[in-house]
């Protein structure tokens, strides 16, 4: 052992031969080597950082999260990452773990660059525990470990043995207790044994102390100096105390998106003449603003640094290869942490492992390729139908939703209304509202009373009939809303209705005029208004054929000289109910299926989950698989539940093969889900989507064809209607249903591929955003 010049207060360190990645001052190398050197000692640290520049916002209006930042994390050792809060921490580690990409500089992690084929990382050669707790509540602890055991390859034995460790270790509560039921404090350590699960070479742990009572914290440090202690293990930790930093091999102050120092503990504060890190980090921090003002800032790249500090121990500093970072030579700084004899367990005399070597990077390990496995698919399987399954409003929302919203649409929409009240005016007899039961008439052919005859024939369901003295009380019974109708009889009805069909031709005005039953209805509610005027003219011609029967003449003389005869498609008497049945199922199946998967993923997004995930080597696609088949269950469950309640139990006519009715049924719910994937990918916040997604309701609903014809909008509209989602296959499933149309037919079959059509368009469009957006 021997005390270098450059060891701080004289430490005892191992002699050093100069790394490859270090560039004496006054080494002169060519280019070339120059250049091998750079690639092959950024791939012998755990992480090295260079020249990252990170921002976010818009390029006019930008948030400079990362200038120019430089770091190195050697393999075997606990890097402390402190800094203010905003500083840049948890970017600067989701960049790491290849969550954000940078705008520009370089990232190499255990060899390899995060994010690209091979590199292991994200995956599972990272143990990662993000700020937030990010897990899913409705797990057991053990259900959580399972879930990201598998994601990691793990055995279930493998997981269960980890598990009780980590029970033991970090003194978690039973294994069988909800995370949701856990105190703020065993969350974050269940989110650290999360972290630990799978033993992973490197840990990145975003302030797992944040809420541990102070004896768990010393041992969760003592773990980690443990698991570094061989070598093989590599931890960056942020933290609030910067004091328990103390026991980091090296600590990277961070700044405004620069590392102002990175040194081992020992070795700032005897630099700085300080008794806590706390004082360091100011002292630093007032001079990166003299320097700032003073200096341009590639001159100092992320460093402070001791250069500029003015730090007088030259031999123990040196510009590493990467453009002039000027700070402490690492491997130097890492001797005189074996020499502070707190954290020093690292031979740095020798490779730290086999690990090391550049032919042992992840790009000849197969291990480590992030490649589908049943064990992710699984855990996200079973992920989706236990957070469903344990979540009561979320089932409610699933399957009472859809059922409840059959039923009200059933009993509520395109059935005739009744207890409308007429205002009625008869003056062939004097009648008043209590002496309406004696309006009697003679049945057969007799000529008496027949304004008594014709209003016996109203439907009393529909009409409720009040009787008013006269014409004025009437009209005003109906302009204050008492009455739908008035309906006026002249004094001499009878007779001049006889002499009018007796007369037919030769009938005079006044006959004509008194003959007639006057009507003046409130329009202003279109379909009562048009109720009212179809029964009143069916009960006149219902009345007319029974007084023509009786008296030996052809009945049919009463009806209008156009003969309906038995439709084609449909009935008669349609039903709106039968209309608008076919969008209905769609537009519920549909908008079900984009409410659910996109808060199922913005929420899992938010809390930090689909990060998680996606950190342990889950990609984008196997969630979306995991999705699509967790929807399609989901959506055969409640498209049998809205067929069943809409055809066998409220009679909507289906003449069609149900069987294509079904499918089409379940190909709008992925199209809605894909709609989903949209608007998750592209909102960030719950209630952004919640707007979109309400947003898009209406204007679908209304465009779509779906409670009125398209025929009737305008061209340009009806143009835009026919390219929504949902307009040809309502016009599809409508066929199918009214007409009895099989898939050949066209109108059904557009349906069918404009629905396919929409899902692939969808599906591209998230990729294309969650892609763009990556960074
Ligand atoms: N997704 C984002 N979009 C826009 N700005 C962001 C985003 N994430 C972080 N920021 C901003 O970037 C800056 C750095 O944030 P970051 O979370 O990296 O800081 P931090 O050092 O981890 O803070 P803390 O210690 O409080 O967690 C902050 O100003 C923050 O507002």
């Amino acid at each position: 052992m021997l005390i270098t010049e450059g060891s701080a207060m004289g430490e005892r360190v191992e002699p050093v031969v100069p790394g490859p990645d270090l560039v004496g001052v006054n080494v002169e190398r060519p280019p070339l080597v120059h250049q091998q050197s750079t690639v092959w000692s950024k791939r012998q640290q755990a992480v090295c950082v260079r020249h990252a520049f990170k921002q976010y916002g818009s390029k006019k209006n930008p948030n400079h999260v990362l200038s120019n930042l430089n770091m190195t994390v050697a393999k075997g050792t606990i890097y402390g990452l402190l800094g203010a809060s905003g500083c840049g921490k948890t970017t600067l580690l989701s960049c790491i773990v290849g969550r954000r990409r940078l705008n520009t500089g370089e990232i190499w992690v255990l060899g390899g660059k995060p994010g690209t084929k091979g590199s292991g990382v994200p995956g599972k050669r990272v143990g990662y525990m993000p700020q937030e707790i990010a897990l899913y509540g409705e797990f057991s602890i053990k259900e959580t470990m399972m879930y990201f055991g598998w994601i990691f390859g793990m055995e279930s034995v493998e997981i269960n043995e980890r598990l009780q460790f980590l029970l033991n270790f970090l003194d978690l509560p039973s294994q069988n207790r909800l995370v949701k039921n856990l105190s703020g404090g065993q969350q974050r350590r269940v989110s650290f044994a999360v972290a630990l699960m799978h033993d992973p070479e490197l840990l990145i742990l975003d302030e797992p102390t944040v809420g541990v009572d102070p004896l768990l914290r010393q041992s969760i440090w003592n773990h980690l100096v443990q698991i570094t202690k061989d070598g093989n293990k590599t931890v960056i930790i942020t933290t609030h105390y910067i004091e328990e930093a103390r026991q980091a091999h090296a600590i990277g102050l961070m700044r405004s998106g620069k590392l102002l120092a990175e040194e081992s503990p020992g070795v700032l504060l005897s630099m700085y003449g300080c008794q806590s890190l706390e004082e360091v980090f100011l002292k630093l921090s007032r001079k990166q603003g003299q320097v700032g003002g003073a200096q341009p800032e590639a001159n100092i790249s992320n460093n402070i640094s001791l250069a500029t500090l003015n730090w007088n121990k030259k031999d123990a500093i040196s510009v590493t290869e990467e453009s002039g970072v000027v700070g402490l030579n690492f491997h130097q700084s890492k001797e005189v942490l074996i020499a502070d004899g707190t954290n020093g367990h690292i031979d740095l005399g020798k490779p730290s492992s086999s690990k090391s070597g550049i032919a042992e990077t992840c790009n000849d390990c197969t291990d480590c390729s992030n490649f589908t496995s049943w064990g992710k698919i699984k855990a996200l399987l079973q992920k989706n139908f236990l957070r469903m399954w344990r979540n009561v409003g979320v089932m409610l929302f699933i399957f009472a939703l859809p059922v409840m919203q059959v039923i009200l649409f059933c009993l509520a929409i395109g059935r005739d209304p009744t207890g409308l009240k007429l205002a009625i005016v008869n003056h062939e007899k004097n009648f008043t509202n209590q002496s309406y039961q004696e309006c009697s008439f003679d049945y057969g052919c007799k000529f008496s009373y027949l304004s008594c005859r014709y209003l016996h024939n109203l439907k009393n369901t529909t009409i409720v009939k009040e009787y008013y003295p006269d014409e004025e009380a009437a009209k005003l019974a109906v302009k204050s809303g008492d009455a739908w109708g008035a309906l006026y009889f002249t004094e001499n009805f009878t007779d001049a209705l006889v002499a009018r069909m007796a007369l037919g031709k030769d009938a005079d005005n006044e006959t004509l005029d008194q003959s007639e039953v006057r009507v003046w209805l409130d329009m202003s509610n279109q379909q009562i208004g048009i109720i009212l005027q179809r029964d009143l003219q069916l009960s006149y011609q219902e009345f007319a054929k029974d007084l023509l029967g009786a008296c030996d003449q052809n009945p049919d003389l009463a009806e209008i000289p156009i003969s309906f005869k038995k439709p084609i498609y449909g009935s008669s008497k349609p039903s709106f109910t039968d209309f608008v049945a076919p969008g209905v199922i769609l537009t519920i199946v549909f908008f079900l299926a984009v409410a659910l998967t996109s808060s199922a993923l913005i929420i899992e997004r938010m809390e930090g989950l689909l990060d998680r995930s996606w950190v342990a080597g889950v990609s984008p696609g196997e969630i979306l698989f995991s999705h699509v088949v967790t929807q399609f269950v989901v959506m055969c469950g409640q498209t049998a539940l809205v067929l069943v309640f809409m055809i066998l139990v409220f009679g909507v006519q289906c003449k069609g093969d149900i069987g294509w009715v079904i499918v089409l049924t379940i190909l709008q719910g992925l199209c809605g889900m894909c709609f989903g994937f949209v608007i998750s990918a592209i909102c960030e916040l719950e209630r952004n989507a919640i707007q979109l997604a309400l947003g898009s309701f209406y204007p679908t609903l209304l465009l779509s064809g779906v409670i009125w014809p398209i025929e009737g909008m305008p061209t340009v509209l009806r143009y835009v209607s026919t390219f929504l989602p949902l307009t040809l296959a309502t016009t599809a499933l409508r066929s199918m249903l009214t007409r009895g149309w099989s898939v050949m037919e066209p109108a059904v079959y557009y349906g069918f591929l404009a629905t396919i059509v929409w899902i692939v368009a969808f599906l591209t469009i998230s990729l294309l955003v969650l892609k763009f957006k990556r960074g």
